[in-house]
């Protein structure tokens, strides 16, 4: 038998799994890793955890399925978007990435703005300066830390750099690349105009592929260490929400994927590039070849989530524990139990700031319309709830777009909620489907190395491999009530925003 391997490395673990050649997934493993937030807005990761988790990922996957490295035809690769990893002349990495969800780079795309100038950026780029972006934590580099800036010779991405390991290749997917505000979205190729304007020598930017293309073949030392047989080609694979998008089967107009990860992500297909003036929703290029895509991103979707099962679900923790449940299945099950709207309280999930639709890295979460009759139920339903609302402010902007959207697709670790799927449908008023991959990400890498290696198209592989399992039709009157709650949540950020800044500024002081 013909196996593909699909590789994501995620932000909280690396995910590796097994898919046949007629698309089935036979098997997988994860690997988690720590994520360290040294102040408060920063988030950073050592690229050495994701190399070993990637090892032993791949070994415990070989060794679970029972197969022989050999039957494995090729790997696709997913990671997590947007990550620095600044490496020297020997290839040795000089200090932690700074990931997606870091905040700390707000000055530094100021000076993006102004010294591309702001509607340039948006022209060369598709996309404006945010503080998760790549360009930005070069120049913060550059600012904050001269001594290890001068050292630079190479920027990776976080999947480039433990691919890099495996085939001794450097390269990135353009999917991924649009993620750094260096690339020209549009052409397919970086700026030069924009990496000029910022300094950055060319020679630090790694070559450019398609996410099918074959990026490189496995070392004889990876293979040793994997399981895997040397030789193997890797194809350049994608960022990950291209990835999940490609996994779930959004390839074409009029489905959008939504994915709750650590992040929420609202995603649609364009057949040509598009970007809105304002840029506000991100436009970057798709993981399918010469398509296109624009994507609403939130920072603390199922962040805000884990954040509450960590601090406040202490019982829970225990009796999923005690029994062998899951405990997000066991809160679910609780937020259910409160009314719809949770008695008038609203959640706004700005934990980690936020992207869109208010691109703001000093914006704050709260719970708004707490009364004495609020119990823990009401304020765990009022979190799924605030980070649909945040979702669905990013379909308005899609909706705004001029794009028709007639079915969601969803994926990440949320989407196995069928509680929170319904709840998607409804305040969407867009029936949600699923389908019979869970492994979003993951499997899109594989349909990715399995298009490199068979010289198939991956919206081909897409149409033979995914099919759909569950529908999940919206209902119309609570799409209504819904929607009266979602009236008041999307007033607050705007009447809350100074009280943000001046807490937010309190702290850092
Ligand atoms: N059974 C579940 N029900 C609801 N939400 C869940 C469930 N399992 C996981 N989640 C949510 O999914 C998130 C993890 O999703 P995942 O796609 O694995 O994230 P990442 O790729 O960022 O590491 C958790 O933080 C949590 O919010
Ligand atoms: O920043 C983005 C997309 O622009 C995030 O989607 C990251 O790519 C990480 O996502 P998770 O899968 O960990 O939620």
């Amino acid at each position: 038998m013909t196996y593909f391997l699909g590789l994501d490395l995620g932000t909280s673990a690396v995910k590796c799994i097994l898919v046949d050649d007629t698309g089935h997934v036979t098997a997988s493993h994860s690997v988690e890793y720590p994520l360290y937030q040294p102040h408060p807005g920063w988030a950073e990761q050592h690229p050495e955890d994701w190399w070993m988790a990637t090892v032993e990922g791949i070994r415990a996957l070989i060794q679970k399925a029972g197969i022989q490295g050999n039957e494995i035809a090729g790997i696709g690769f997913s990671g997590q978007m947007h990550g620095s990893v600044f490496l020297d002349e020997a290839q040795q990495v000089i200090r932690p990435a700074l990931l997606w969800c870091d905040q700390r780079t707000g000055e530094q795309c100021e000076y993006i703005e102004n010294t591309v100038g702001r509607e340039e950026l948006g022209r060369l780029t598709g996309n404006k300066a945010l503080t998760g972006f790549t360009a930005p934590k070069i120049i913060w580099l550059r600012d904050q830390e001269p001594e290890h800036y001068e050292r630079v010779r190479h920027v990776l991405l976080p999947k480039d750099y433990v691919r890099l390991r495996l085939t001794g290749e450097f390269g990135m997917d353009m999917a991924d690349a649009s993620g750094t505000l260096l690339l020209d979205v549009a052409g397919r190729k970086w700026s030069e105009t924009v990496v000029d304007r910022l300094g950055i020598p060319m020679a630090w930017l790694p070559p450019l592929f398609e996410s099918g293309d074959v990026a490189g073949k496995l070392l004889p030392e990876a293979a040793a260490l994997t399981g895997l047989a040397a030789g193997t080609p890797i194809v350049a694979g994608g960022g990950d929400q291209a990835c999940g998008a490609v996994g779930v089967g959004v390839v074409r107009h009029g489905i959008a994927s939504v994915a709750l990860g650590t992040s929420g992500v609202v995603f649609v297909h364009d057949d040509t590039y598009q970007a809105d003036e304002a840029c506000r929703l991100h436009s970057f290029c798709h993981g399918v070849p010469g398509k296109w895509h624009r994507m609403g991103v939130m920072l603390a979707a199922g962040g805000s989530f884990q954040w509450w099962r960590n601090h406040f679900a202490h019982e829970e923790l225990e009796q999923a524990k005690r029994e062998g449940k899951d405990v997000y299945e066991i809160l679910t099950a609780e937020a259910e139990a409160a009314p719809l709207g949770s008695e008038g309280l609203i959640f706004l999930p700005y934990l980690s700031g936020e992207r869109t639709p208010h691109p703001d890295p000093k914006a704050r979460g709260g719970f708004i319309g707490l009364n004495l009759r609020h119990g823990k139920a009401h304020l765990t339903r009022a979190i799924l709830e605030g980070i649909t609302f945040g979702l669905y402010d990013s379909m308005q902007l899609i909706k705004e777009s001029g794009i028709e959207v007639t079915e969601l697709r969803v994926n990440g670790g949320g989407a196995r909620s069928p509680f929170w799927r319904q709840m998607i449908a409804d305040i969407f008023g867009i029936p949600v489907v699923t389908v019979n991959s869970t492994d979003g990400p993951a499997y899109g890498a594989a349909i990715m190395a399995a298009s490199g290696v068979l010289q198939e198209d991956i919206t081909t592989l897409c149409e033979k491999w995914i099919q759909v399992v569950d529908r999940m039709e919206p209902i119309a009157e609570n799409h209504n009530r819904y929607n009266s709650y979602y009236q008041i949540y999307r007033k607050l950020y705007g009447t809350l925003k100074e009280t943000f800044h001046e807490l937010s500024d309190l702290v850092q002081k």
